[in-house]
C-alpha cells in the first residue's frame, strides 16, 4: 500500500516520466534512484532484499507523510509543455508586436489583424520597431510596404535589407481615411491639416478643395492625438474613424481616399523564419543584384517563367553601397550606369523544388541574393 503510494508519487502525481521528475530538489526520489542504481551494480543490499523491509518499523502515518512530501516535491517541479500551452501562444496572446505610430494608427490595425490578442507596442519610427525585434524587446514588427493607390513605400524596402529580420507573414488593411476635428469645429474653420505623408497622397484629389495647409506627421493617429490634446480648433487630422473615437474627435468627412479600394499591405517581421509548406498559397520575397552584361534582367526573370512561377512584384532600389558602374566603350568613352537592387515577390513556397531550382539558377547571374522570407498569402480583407 505504502509502496504503491510512493510509486504514484514518482510516476503519476507530477505528470512526468519518472526520470523527468528527478530534480535535485526532490531529495527523496533522488535517494531512491541512487539506491536503485547501486543495486544494479552491486546487487540488492541484504537489508533491502524485500522492498517492503525498508518500511519495517515505520508507522503507516510516516509512510503517508513521506508520500505527501514526495508529491509536494514533484508538484514544485516545472511541468512539461502541453498541447494547451501551445494553443495559448498560437492565438498570439503572448506575442508582443511593434508598430510605428500611436494607438489608432493603421499599423496598429495591421498588428491586430496579424495577431488578434497580441500586446501592441507603439514605436516612434519604423527603425525603432525593427530594432526592438532584433534586440528581443518584442517578438514581431509590422511594416507597411505598399499601397494600392500610391504604390511602394521605398524607405521600408531599404529597411528590409538593413535589418536581419525575416518576413513571416503579410496583412492587407483597408485604409478608410476621415477628416477629424474637435467636436463643434466646422469644415470651413480648418486652417491646418495634420497627417502622415502616405495618407495625404492617398486623398490628394479629395483634399485639394480644402484651403488648409498640410503638415506631415509621424502617423495618422498621432496627428489626431495632437489636435485633441492641444484643443486645436482650427486644425483637422486625416486618420481612421477608430483614431477619432480614441481621441474624442468627430468625423467632418469620411471616405476621403481618392480610390474606392485603398489597401495597404504590411509585412510581418520576425527574428526567425517560418518553415514553409508546400500546400496553400505561399509567397517568397527575395532581393538580388545582377552581374554586368546584356539581357541580365531578362535572364533573371526567365528563371521563374521557365518553371511556371508567377512573379507578383518587382521593385528596384539604388545600390547605395556601390551606386555607380563604369563601362568602357572604345568608341564613346566611359559610360556611367546606376547599380540597382531588385526586390521580387513570387508566388511559390521555398519548400517547392521548382522555387529552390529557380533560386539556384538565379544565383548564376546574381552577385548577391538574399531570401527575405517565405510566408502565407493574406487572402482576406
Ligand atoms: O499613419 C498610420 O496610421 C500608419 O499606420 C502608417 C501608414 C503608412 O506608412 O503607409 C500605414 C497605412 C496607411 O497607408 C497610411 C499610413
Amino acid at each position: 500500500m505504502a509502496l504503491k503510494a510512493i510509486g504514484n508519487g514518482v510516476g503519476g502525481a507530477c505528470h512526468m516520466t519518472p526520470r523527468a521528475c528527478l530534480h535535485p530538489k526532490s531529495s527523496l526520489s533522488l535517494r531512491m534512484v541512487e539506491r536503485k542504481e547501486s543495486e544494479k551494480e552491486m546487487g540488492p543490499s541484504p537489508s533491502s532484499s524485500n522492498p517492503q523491509d525498508q518500511f519495517k518499523g515505520l508507522r503507516s502515518g510516516d509512510l503517508e507523510k513521506n508520500a505527501r512530501a514526495l508529491t509536494r516535491d514533484c508538484n514544485a517541479l516545472p511541468k512539461p509543455l502541453s498541447s494547451m500551452d501551445c494553443l495559448t501562444s498560437s492565438d498570439g496572446s503572448a506575442i508582443r508586436v511593434a508598430y510605428q505610430g500611436s494607438p489608432g494608427s493603421f499599423s496598429e490595425d495591421a498588428a491586430l489583424k496579424a495577431y488578434p490578442h497580441c500586446v501592441r507596442v507603439p514605436c516612434e519610427h519604423f527603425e525603432v520597431a525593427l530594432k526592438a525585434v532584433e534586440l528581443w524587446h518584442v517578438d514581431r514588427a509590422v511594416l507597411p510596404i505598399e499601397n494600392t493607390s500610391v504604390g511602394s513605400i521605398h524607405r521600408n524596402y531599404d529597411l528590409l535589407l538593413s535589418h536581419r529580420l525575416h518576413i513571416i507573414g503579410e496583412v492587407q488593411i483597408k485604409v478608410d481615411l476621415c477628416l477629424l476635428a474637435l467636436p463643434g469645429a466646422k469644415k470651413e474653420d480648418i486652417q491646418r491639416v495634420f497627417s502622415h505623408l502616405q495618407a495625404f497622397q492617398q486623398c490628394e484629389k479629395s483634399i485639394s478643395d480644402l484651403k488648409a495647409i498640410r503638415i506631415n506627421f509621424e502617423d495618422t493617429a498621432s496627428a489626431a492625438q495632437l489636435i485633441a490634446e492641444r484643443g486645436m480648433r482650427d486644425a483637422g487630422a486625416i486618420a481612421s474613424a477608430r483614431a477619432g473615437e480614441l481621441y474624442g474627435l468627430k468625423i467632418l468627412q469620411n471616405k476621403l481616399h481618392d480610390e474606392d479600394a485603398n489597401i495597404t499591405r504590411f509585412l510581418v517581421l520576425s527574428r526567425e523564419p517560418i518553415l514553409p509548406k508546400t500546400y496553400g498559397p505561399f509567397k517568397t520575397s527575395i532581393v538580388f543584384t545582377l552581374e554586368e552584361g546584356a539581357g541580365m534582367l531578362f535572364k533573371a526573370l526567365a528563371v521563374f517563367a521557365l518553371r511556371n512561377i508567377n512573379i507578383l512584384k518587382i521593385e528596384s532600389r539604388p545600390l547605395r553601397t556601390s551606386p555607380l558602374r563604369l563601362v568602357d566603350d572604345l568608341n564613346h568613352g566611359t559610360a556611367m550606369y546606376f547599380e540597382y537592387l531588385f526586390y521580387v515577390d513570387f508566388e511559390a513556397s521555398m519548400a517547392e523544388t521548382r522555387a529552390q531550382n529557380a533560386l539556384g539558377h538565379l544565383q548564376e547571374f546574381s552577385k548577391f541574393l538574399r531570401v527575405l522570407g517565405c510566408y502565407p498569402v493574406d487572402t482576406l480583407l
